[in-house]
């Protein structure tokens, strides 16, 4: 079936229907070349239309393994050549075919170049995926739809659960979290206690945890459970990513900003401000912290992105609080920062011996 894109802009982009009918979110381009399942089942993309920018998606197939989440929480999916007969010996299904059984909103066969230099140039924006025979009365009546904003309750955990390790007890906060970082906490050794993001921060430390985790998510910061966060500071150590990491740069006072397009892609270059080694990261994210409004607060700013120079990671001065913008469990993507995992295991060390007078 014939169907369009239509930006708000104006601008129009046919192409066919893969799978759903129609579809109204954020337009955001990633540039991965693959990790096309991952990036579906991100539920940091909850909201929003994700065009990928490499030409050819679907090659190797989907499976099991590389699922993110419960489900699939975008809410289209634009593709210019979409492959039909996957080659992989890992596949265990087709992209078209996983698509349809779960009724994600598809268009392909679309100038995916053409969409990603109107967003970069006019920045990201609302747009609706439609049959190509809407009427002018659909398209406006999809257009009139607001995107939610409490897309964080869409997508965390309805339910407490636990993944037991021999290793240092983890509070995570589920604010939309991508299942890779939770296994690389738990190959880090952890044992992880996994909680809604509605827990209230008395339920967190009555679990007395050695240290907190605030993932990834979805959506505006601000919209996002920050009284929590600052009421968890100080109490025990945090490490934050993504989301996680804007939630702490709010709570401790600084503020955060959209950018233009935003960064999604699994090849940013990401500076360390301590070593100058650059580390080549899995980013989606369209908002940043203001670097400005943490200059007079005790935070110093460790990792700065190579291409625009925006914030990308940070620590507290005194308190054992730290946090990067990008994905360093990665999946999809390089897996330069994976350390970040086992510094986080350090600080808990360093912190119990701490407490215990060591
Ligand atoms: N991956 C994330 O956690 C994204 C954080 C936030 N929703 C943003 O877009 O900036």
């Amino acid at each position: 079936m014939i169907g369009k894109l239509i930006l708000e802009d104006g601008s129009v982009f046919q192409g066919m229907l893969a799978s759903g009918t129609k579809a109204v979110g954020e337009v955001v381009f990633n540039t991965g070349m693959t990790g096309y399942q991952e990036v579906l089942t991100d539920p940091s993309y909850c909201g929003q239309i994700v065009t990928m920018t490499y030409p050819l998606i679907g090659n190797y197939g989907v499976a099991e393994l590389f699922e993110q989440a419960r489900q699939s929480f975008v809410r289209g999916f634009v593709i210019s050549e979409l492959c039909g007969q996957p080659s992989s010996w890992q596949a265990e299904d087709s992209l078209v075919s996983y698509l349809k059984s779960r009724n994600i909103p598809c268009i392909y066969g679309v100038d995916t170049r053409a969409i990603t230099r109107r967003i970069r140039s006019h920045g990201t924006m609302k747009g609706v995926i439609v049959p190509g025979d809407a009427t002018e009365s659909e398209i406006a009546s999809l257009f009139a739809e607001s995107l939610c904003t409490d897309v964080v309750e869409e997508v965390t955990t309805k339910e407490i659960y636990r993944i037991p390790g021999e290793g240092p007890h983890i509070a995570v906060m589920d604010f939309g979290i991508k299942r890779n970082i939770l296994n690389s906490m738990a190959k880090a050794g952890c044992d992880i206690t996994v909680l809604p993001a509605g827990t209230p921060a008395n339920e967190v430390l009555a679990l007395n945890p050695d240290g907190i985790f605030l993932s990834n998510g979805p959506g505006d910061p601000k919209d996002a459970p920050v009284d929590t966060v600052r009421e968890l500071i100080g109490k025990k150590p945090v490490f934050g990513i993504c989301l996680g990491h804007q939630l702490l740069g709010l709570a401790l006072g600084g503020d955060t900003y959209k950018l233009k397009f935003g960064h999604r892609g699994s090849n940013h270059p990401v500076k360390d401000l301590a070593t100058g080694r650059v580390y080549i990261t899995s980013q989606n994210h369209g908002y940043a912290i203001d670097e400005k409004s943490l200059a007079n607060l005790d935070v110093t700013i460790t990792h700065r992105a190579v291409n625009d120079e925006t914030v990308e990671g940070m620590r507290h001065k005194t308190l054992p609080v730290f946090s990067v913008q990008y994905h360093p469990e990665a999946a999809p993507g390089p897996d330069d920062s994976t350390y970040l995992f086992e510094e986080f295991m350090k600080l808990l060390n360093k912190e119990t011996n701490k407490a215990r007078g060591n």
